[in-house]
């Protein structure tokens, strides 16, 4: 039997794998069937799955992975890394340490709770690029998309595409395209074979409530409609920094709601280094035992973390 989590950042929902409890490490065909399987059949779904790896690099605790729902790779997961980020905290008893991830590794810390049973972490979003072939997106007639109309996706939106390293495309809306099914269809057109984005993308629509808050919703490549995208939010946040300059976002403390509750972001511009900070809730929700790669005997344990959470949101 080994033990994995259920975990939540902001309600975006995964399985959290520790490959080095398991004697034998499962392949990455294994991982991938693992994860399509418990995101569709356990615990009313989830996400994605999260597998914990060692680390060779120096200072890092942990090297994380992120599989979609669809069973596709993502180079990285905002949410996600900061439950990696509690578990590693949790495992090794540290504060404050790097996660190996695809494309970086991050910084990662531990931040006061945010109440009782609601537990916090802090991550950085990085490496940030605008380039075309990093995203890559294709046929808009441009190396880098910041802020500009292309009317194949919407007419009179303006859209940026930026990979903070996995790709994101956002626009800043109002409640009327919120309330309309335009980012379902964009996100499905943009995420099934298309001219644009031969990668997919995730596709972000973003509201101001005010100089200081957003409203983020957002359609992920190999999920589909999500409570909370972090690292959308934080590649929103350095869009709204960007193509807003009056609001004087920059190293700002940014409130960004979304469907599963919230997170806070700063964007920062270390010599023409942008990188975000990503803050918000950790949360396990269930502990469950079972046997792998094929489970036939699961044991399921909640926690009381999700209770906590929810009446803190609220
Ligand atoms: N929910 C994540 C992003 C997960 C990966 C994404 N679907 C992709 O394929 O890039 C987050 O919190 O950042």
């Amino acid at each position: 039997m080994v033990q994995i989590q259920k975990v939540h950042g902001s309600g975006n929902s995964f399985f959290l794998l520790d490959q080095t409890i398991l004697k034998q490490p499962l392949t990455q065909t294994q991982l991938i069937d693992l994860a399509k399987d418990l995101t569709r059949n356990v615990l009313g779904g989830a996400d994605g799955l999260l597998v914990v790896s060692p680390s060779t690099h120096p200072g890092a605790l942990g090297k994380m992975q992120v599989i979609n729902a669809d069973g596709s790779i993502a180079s990285m997961c905002g949410n996600g890394l900061r439950t990696v980020a509690r578990y590693l905290a949790d495992k090794f008893h540290e504060d404050q340490f790097l996660v190996e991830t695809a494309n970086a590794d991050l910084q990662v810390k531990k931040e006061p709770d945010w109440a009782p049973d609601v537990h916090c972490m802090s991550v950085e979003i990085s490496p940030v690029s605008f380039e075309r072939t990093t995203l890559p997106f294709d046929n808009l007639d441009c190396e880098q998309l910041i802020n500009a109309e292309v009317t194949d996706f919407a007419p009179d939106l303006k859209f940026s595409a930026i990979a903070v390293p996995n790709p994101h495309l956002i626009s800043f809306v109002d409640q009327n395209i919120l309330d309309s099914d335009l980012l379902k269809n964009l996100g499905t057109k943009l995420n099934s074979p298309n001219p644009y984005f031969p990668e997919g993308v995730n596709v972000n629509f973003a509201k101001i409530i005010d100089e200081r808050h957003l409203f983020v919703q957002t359609f992920e490549r190999g999920v589909g409609f999500t409570n909370a995208c972090g690292t959308g939010m934080s590649a929103t946040s350095l869009a709204f920094a960007l193509n807003y300059p009056e609001y004087d976002a920059f190293n700002k403390l940014l409130t960004i709601t979304n469907p599963g509750g919230f997170v806070q972001t700063r964007v920062h511009n270390d010599e023409q280094q942008y990188w975000m900070e990503l803050i918000g809730n950790a949360t396990i929700t269930h502990i469950l035992d079972l046997e792998l790669p094929n489970y036939q005997k699961i044991k399921v344990q909640e926690t009381s973390e999700d209770a906590a959470y929810q009446k803190f949101i609220k």
